[in-house]
């Protein structure tokens, strides 16, 4: 799927416009605080995400009109299908699809769509959080069961770590998660499979160092069998579980390792070498999207040329258009030069070509 028109009103500082997007690669340019992420995240709403900087709803109308009115986008998607989508936005948000009310995961459903924002560079030096999220927004998009299962997991979690802060050891509550955790263990385990094949194919071509990529389960040791590898890491862990009074074991301490001949990605590289490796493993997520999918993802990025030299900007663009996906990107950068697709500028929340 791709976005062929959109129109937005009071969302933000944009202006109310029409704007007809190409559908290879557009690039919005413009100086700071003009509206470029605001543009980024609007597009991502429509396909059923948050943007970058989750706000409440209110937030998202324009200051001016807000108690007074509301927020509106619209937008009509081409490719697999024809899709029209319109959202109306006040303290709440009310999405129709082609005519009928849905909702966001029906929308991330239809128009996958991955994102890369500016913060994303702590995919690789951040916590191991951040690296559960992506592979979780990954996982969800591709099978949205995975977002109910891991819901599920999660609110056993709160309740086992709040008996476990009573100095309780509740085996039910064991016993309801271990098939939670062994499918979420499975599924996220044959996603990085995928994950790691798509980023050896992608990776020559963007990185000059060799990056090990893999997934670090929250157990005592890897298993072939995830329900009993769970059952075994909850064993092992017990005693250290009942001293300090949390849970040690299960999917919520997964990571996604990275390493570089043995270390560590976040000691061994720069800071600009850490945003090549968090963008080459977000391209790699959406070949892993199509693969499975069947549809290519839309692709955003915020800051697409922060902290690249001139050569990593080249090849970044060049694995963006070879992509073939629809792509959507912003910098401040003025000095791109030449560029295989349609350049937007943006000022003071107005675009134009
Ligand atoms: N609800 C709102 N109503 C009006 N303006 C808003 C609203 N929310 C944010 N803004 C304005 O939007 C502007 C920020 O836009 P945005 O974050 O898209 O900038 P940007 O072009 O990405 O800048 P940078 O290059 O610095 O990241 C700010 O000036 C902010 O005051």
């Amino acid at each position: 799927m791709k976005f062929s028109q959109t129109y937005w009103l009071n969302y933000k500082n944009l202006k109310p416009e029409r704007v007809c997007w190409y559908e290879g690669l557009n690039l919005i340019v413009g100086p700071n605080a003009s509206g470029k992420t605001n543009t980024l995240e609007a597009l991502s709403m429509l396909c059923g995400w948050w943007g970058s900087r989750r706000k409440k709803l209110k937030d998202l109308v324009n200051w001016q009109l807000q108690g007074r009115g509301v927020a509106r986008l619209h937008s009509k998607f081409c490719g697999e299908e024809e899709l029209a989508v319109s959202m109306t936005i006040d303290e709440k948000r009310v999405i129709e699809i082609s005519g009928k009310q849905g909702n966001a995961s029906i929308l991330r459903a239809f128009i996958p769509c991955l994102s890369f924002w500016s913060d994303d560079v702590y995919l690789v030096d951040g916590p191991p959080y951040v690296r559960r999220n992506f592979l979780n927004q990954l996982c969800a998009l591709i099978v949205p069961l995975y977002a109910r299962r891991l819901y599920d997991y999660n609110k056993l979690l709160r309740h086992r770590n709040h008996s476990l802060k009573r100095g309780q050891y509740d085996s039910v509550i064991i016993k309801t998660m271990a098939p939670l955790a062994a499918w979420i263990w499975s599924y996220r385990r044959t996603i990085v499979d995928l994950l790691k094949i798509s980023f050896k194919e992608i990776s020559p071509s963007l990185l000059d160092f060799d990056v090990e990529i893999d997934m670090k389960e929250g157990s005592c040791d890897l298993f072939e069998d995830p329900l009993e590898g769970f059952y075994k890491s909850i064993a092992a862990f017990k005693n250290d579980e009942m001293a300090r009074r949390v849970s040690l074991a299960g999917p919520h301490r997964d990571d996604l390792s990275m390493t570089i001949t043995g270390r560590p990605a976040s000691e061994a590289l720069s800071r600009g070498q850490r945003r090549k490796l968090a963008v080459t493993l977000m391209l790699s997520a959406a070949k892993v999207v199509e693969f499975k999918m069947r549809k290519r993802p839309i692709i955003l990025l915020d800051e697409i040329t922060a902290e690249l030299d001139s050569e990593a900007k080249s090849s970044l663009i060049n694995a963006l258009f070879n992509s073939g996906c629809q792509v959507i990107a912003a910098t401040a950068d003025d000095r791109i030069g030449e560029f295989p697709g349609k350049v937007w500028h943006i000022d003071q929340g107005g675009l134009s070509v």
